[in-house]
């Protein structure tokens, strides 16, 4: 893997320097641009809609545009995921897990993960029931707080969904509740948003140049992506082990448990070990918890920016609810714009985001180019979900209305803000309905203003999960 010729029909892009591939251009591009999606569409630019690139080891396609992305995350040629050491080191060198893992072992896995899932978190009533017990509490922790000051109070948005979206989460991996001061789950949030604000899209320095782990342990990222790691392991082994003593075969109370009795049953195929539900655990709080707290944050953000959308939401939830209970999954039909602004959420998150990495399982073409097997793709999808050619007209509004036509909800095939194909986001019908309840939830009890002298910025804080930049609201009860 150390050949660093560029083959014969490769995407064009930057020059590749011997050893070094294309990584000076890539460091000055991303210095100057400030984020990895804004690199991809400066090499778009410059190059065309697929970007071939070399950074040390690895052979790497930026693709770009809703065309591109379309294609290489359908084709089942670049279905592979990535089997560097960047990707083994987080499941102890071995490649475990579903969300980078590919051929039969994902497919088993995925197929029992979504089947288990639907039982346990994404059937509607234990779903609209644990999102409603979460919104509430978060309702009555900002009253409190109101109380606390006087009729408003000031909060850091960015900051208040983590917990509760981890929750839910939890809930539905162990069948255990935590209150949103426990202390375990306060410490899985920090584990979780130092490893996802640390880490990009793109990998690392040790990722491309596998012997400075040993060289330069630190300097290369390798110990600090490590550490994270470890912490991790310790975590959810010792859960699985609490979990574990109280295990009843006949009472399963969660994912864990359901996946505990399939290791005990004599049909389960050998990719079922306790080591892959380490991995899945910890695959699903990566993918699920910060998207979907993240999406909340621009959401609110971006309903700072327009009030007259809030103000729209406000009365649609007046119209239709009214105070005198709360909104539940139950509601979604009626609550059509609401449903929007989630959609406009989500269109705004994912423009900041990449879906995860594909390989090329296999030597393929992608927009006539020859993709060698082991290449990685990358898809930024800003490129897609701001994308004028694919049909989203003024993407940078945040336009809830863009979504209906003739009275009702029309989603286009070009929102891909949980991907597309075989490998498409296993959560997102939990991650839609925790954002619906928690907006509805919040929207029908409080008024969120931008502060005079602090108004929000649409830019965003970089990582494998952009998130916007700490902002506060004032908050005032409806
Ligand atoms: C707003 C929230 C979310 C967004 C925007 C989002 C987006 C995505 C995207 C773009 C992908 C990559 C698709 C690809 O590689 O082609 C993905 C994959 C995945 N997501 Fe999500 N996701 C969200 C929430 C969740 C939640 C709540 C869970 C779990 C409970 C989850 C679990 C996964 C898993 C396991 C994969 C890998 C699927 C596979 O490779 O087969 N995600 N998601």
């Amino acid at each position: 893997y150390l050949d660093t010729r560029k083959p014969k029909n490769f995407p064009p892009g930057p020059r590749w320097y011997p050893l070094i591939g294309c990584a000076w251009e890539l460091y000055k591009l991303r210095k100057s641009t400030g984020s990895l999606s804004k690199t991809t569409g400066a090499l778009a630019a410059k190059y065309g809609p697929v970007t071939g690139v070399r950074i040390g080891t690895d052979r790497i396609v930026f693709a770009y545009g809703f065309k591109a992305i379309h294609e290489f995350t359908t084709k089942d040629e670049f279905n592979g995921r990535p089997h560097g050491i960047f990707y083994r080191t987080r499941t102890w060198g071995k490649r475990r897990g579903v969300l980078l893992t590919d051929s039969e072992f994902w497919q088993d896995q995925r197929k029992f993960v979504l089947r288990q899932l639907r039982e346990f978190g994404f059937g509607k009533k234990t779903m609209s029931n644990m999102i409603e017990e979460e919104g509430s509490v978060l309702i009555e922790n900002i009253k409190k707080k109101i109380d606390n000051t006087g009729g408003a109070c000031v909060i850091r948005m960015d900051d208040i969904f983590g917990i509760h979206v981890l929750n839910t989460l939890w809930t539905m991996m162990t069948g255990n509740k935590c209150s949103s001061d426990d202390k375990e789950i306060r410490r899985l949030q920090v584990i979780l948003t130092d490893l996802l604000s640390k880490v990009h899209m793109d990998g690392a320095l040790f990722s491309h140049y596998p012997i400075l782990r040993h060289l330069c342990p630190d300097y290369s990222g390798y110990n600090m992506y490590l550490g994270i790691h470890k912490r991790m392991w310790r975590f959810f082994a010792l859960e699985i082990q609490k979990i574990k003593e109280t295990y009843n075969p006949y009472d399963l109370r969660g994912f864990m448990d359901v996946y505990l009795k399939m290791l005990n049953s004599p049909k389960k195929k050998e990719s079922f070990t306790e080591g892959q539900l380490l991995a899945i655990c910890m695959d699903l709080f990566i993918a699920g918890s910060e998207t979907t707290t993240k999406t909340l944050g621009f959401g609110f953000l971006y309903l700072l920016l327009y009030p007259e959308v809030q103000r729209k939401a406000q009365e649609e939830i007046d119209r239709v609810i009214g105070r005198d209970r709360l909104p539940t999954l139950n509601d979604r039909p009626n609550l059509q714009y609401v449903e929007c602004v989630v959609l406009e959420s989500l269109r705004m998150f994912g423009a900041k985001a990449f879906i995860i990495p594909h390989r090329a399982a296999k030597d393929a073409y992608l927009n006539g180019y020859l993709i060698p097997k082991d290449t990685i793709l990358l898809g930024s999808l800003q490129s897609a979900l701001y994308d004028k050619e694919a049909g989203w007209e003024n993407p940078e509004v945040f336009d809830p209305e863009r979504y209906i036509k003739d009275g009702n909800i029309h989603v286009p095939d070009h929102f891909i803000p949980f991907g597309f194909g075989k490998h498409r986001c296993m959560g997102e019908t939990l991650a839609r309905a925790n954002v619906f309840l928690i907006v509805a939830c919040l929207l029908q009890n409080f008024t969120f203003t931008a502060l005079p002298n602090e108004p929000p910025s649409p830019d965003f804080v970089d990582g494998v999960t952009p998130g916007p930049k700490p902002f506060r609201a004032l908050v005032t009860l409806r």
